[in-house]
């Protein structure tokens, strides 16, 4: 059968490994459209497509969307299924996770740190810590503005854990503010979204006094 569409990440060699990539039905990107609209970039730029070293380009760009956006086709339900039964019923929070997402205004990186935390429900469910890590990467694997990637993120835990709180903190620095525009390399930009018992100051606090205290 032959598509237009492509898969956005190769399949691992054995899906069972398991490695958090392995193909999703819905998982599509049309990698020809792609590295044809790369084409006339290039042409309208004032390149020549056709010198060697740009002749793969459009390919090698298509491809790295396709990684870049594969998050539009992931759904944090698929993410956020594996929980366990754990009587804790204090703050969890992971700080610190790294991510890459792409600035919706001018298709430039923006990239930081996600701190994310959550108290969890009554009925003890709580999720692995790696999941929260993997939420925070499907939703930057799509066009973005940094205020709805933090928003997202909360709205994800508040949805598939129903915890009695949570928080999410973003920190970042945008491309478009340092290569190019206005040119303040270094300048970085904070958001942060709180719902349930987290709005409490106290514990509000606390989480604030974990996230910061590096
Ligand atoms: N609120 C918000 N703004 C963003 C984000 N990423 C980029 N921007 C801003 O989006 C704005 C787009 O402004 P426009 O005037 O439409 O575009 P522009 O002429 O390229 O603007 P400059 O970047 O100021 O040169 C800029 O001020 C960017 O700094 C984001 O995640 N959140
Ligand atoms: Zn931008």
């Amino acid at each position: 059968m032959t598509s237009n569409f492509d898969d956005d990440v190769p399949a691992p060699a054995d899906p069972s490994a398991g490695d958090g990539e392995a193909q999703h039905p819905s998982t599509k990107v049309d990698r020809p459209r792609i590295e044809a609209a790369v084409r006339e970039i290039l042409l309208a730029i004032g390149e020549d497509p056709d010198r060697g070293g740009l002749l793969d380009t459009p390919k090698r760009v298509a491809k790295a969307y396709a990684e870049m956006f594969a998050g539009l086709h992931h759904d944090p339900a698929e993410i956020l299924a594996t929980t366990f039964d754990l009587d804790h019923e204090e703050l969890v929070l992971v700080k610190d996770i790294p991510f890459y997402s792409t600035c919706e205004h001018h298709l430039v990186p923006f990239h930081g740190v996600a701190h994310v935390g959550y108290i969890p429900s009554h009925d003890g469910k709580v999720t692995g810590l790696s999941k929260l890590a993997r939420v925070v990467d499907m939703f930057a694997r799509r066009p973005q503005v940094q205020e709805r990637l933090t928003t997202q993120i909360v709205e994800a835990l508040v949805t598939h854990l129903k915890p009695r709180g949570a928080i999410v903190v973003v920190e970042c620095e945008h491309l478009c503010m340092s290569m190019r525009g206005i040119r303040k390399p270094g300048a970085k930009t904070v958001t942060s979204a709180v719902r349930g018992q987290l709005h409490d100051p106290a514990t509000r606090a606390e989480a604030m006094s974990l996230i910061l205290g590096r």
